[in-house]
């Protein structure tokens, strides 16, 4: 009976997801309608469209994303009809690279940004986890379990696939890259993070330790100096705190910053400020071209979706998008995972592991992936 548990269509022609359901926060529908393309090439998009459109781009920023229109009435049926109980069962993970290749990439990326002569500040290296399940994996029911945390934005969409399904692109972020309203504008970056503890006064001491790093302070220091300097000439007034916050999900606080600003020209499309954004340093580095390098010099797989953003834009060119963390591309009873860490010149390879290792932890919950696997 569990082996049925995906009740909603899986079979939507090449390249297209229509008739297929999406969700991203608290806004549900079913696909009526789809644009393909590069983010620049779309940011015109939005003023003018009939309706909301949602969408996903990938990390790179040349390669196409997609923005949907949505049936807006419908809620999908997947939402109720998920099994949460008929969970597939893991039957084996495979590290991309193993822990310790990525330590050693670490170690080279760190000596890298420590040598003056180099321009490199920062730059973001991932690791991914492939799993294999004995039976299909249901994307709502995972995007349900990660979106029992409060402190995060769930979403669930589905990417046209190379095969005939779709492939799901599954998680719970919690950094929000660009929110337009009108003239006004946030951005709200995370970068320096630490696994919290079940005992209160452990899971403390961990969060005052984070906010008196110097290296998670310096990690969250080019992002905000970044996302400013991209801010700074669409805006009036651009609200930049000297210090960051503590930032917290269910398994990790972060260093955050709220940065406020008001545009000069209202009419800015809301996609242009995100296309001139992404990616922001906490997801690839500082400078952008040194640090994609480094990137695809250590990375053993294709980023796509993860590290890219997320959300919708709709026909007064306000919108939301948020950055695609803590998430994985499912497809049948397949899931990679993704989670990545800032690396800048005092970072130890070790502890970037164990806080890759962290970043898994929502994921790993959602998809019944025990420690041991
Ligand atoms: C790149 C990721 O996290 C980013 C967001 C928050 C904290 C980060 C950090 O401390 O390195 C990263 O910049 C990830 O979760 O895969």
């Amino acid at each position: 009976m569990s082996d049925l548990a995906i009740s909603y269509p899986m079979s939507a022609p090449e390249g297209a997801c229509l008739g297929l359901p999406l969700r991203l926060g608290a806004r549900s529908g079913i696909i009526e309608e789809s644009i393909s393309g590069p983010l620049s090439s779309l940011a015109a998009r939005g003023a003018g469209a009939a309706q909301r459109l949602f969408g996903a781009f990938p990390f790179e920023r040349d390669l196409p994303g997609w923005l949907y229109g949505l049936r807006p009435e419908t809620e999908p049926a997947p939402v109720q009809q998920a099994r949460i109980d008929a969970v597939a069962r893991p039957l084996a993970l495979n590290r991309l690279p193993s822990q310790d290749r990525y330590a050693e990439a670490v170690a080279a990326v760190a000596a890298q940004v420590a040598n003056p002569d180099t321009p490199l500040r920062k730059a973001v290296l991932a690791r991914a986890l492939d799993l294999r399940t004995d039976r299909a994996l249901d994307p709502f029911a995972v995007a349900q379990r990660l979106g029992a945390d409060p402190h995060v934005t769930a979403y669930c969409l589905p990417l046209p696939g190379a095969r005939r399904a779709a492939r799901w692109l599954v998680g719970a972020t919690p950094e929000l890259l660009l929110r337009k309203t009108g003239t006004a504008i946030r951005s709200h970056p995370l970068a320096g993070s630490a696994r919290r503890r079940a005992d209160a006064a452990e899971d403390a001491q961990a969060k005052a330790a984070l906010l008196g790093s110097e290296k998670d302070n310096v990690e969250h220091r080019v992002v905000v100096e970044y996302i400013h300097d991209i801010l700074a000439p669409y805006c009036a007034d651009l609200a930049v705190p000297e210090a960051p916050q503590l930032d917290r999900t269910a398994s990790m606080w972060h260093l955050g910053t709220c940065i406020d600003g008001v545009l000069r020209d209202p009419e800015t499309p809301c996609l242009e400020l995100l296309a001139a954004l992404h990616p922001t340093p906490a997801v690839a580095g500082a400078p952008l071209r040194e640090a994609l390098q480094a990137i695809a010099g250590s990375e053993p797989f294709d980023r796509e979706f993860y590290a890219g953003t997320l959300g919708w834009v709709d026909a007064s060119n306000d919108g939301e998008w948020h950055v695609t963390l803590r998430c994985a591309m499912i497809e049948g009873s397949t899931a990679r995972l993704f989670a990545g860490a800032g690396i800048v010149a005092a970072s130890d390879p070790r502890e970037e592991v164990a806080e890759t290792r962290a970043k898994f932890i929502a994921m790993r919950r959602a998809l019944g992936i025990s420690e041991g696997l």
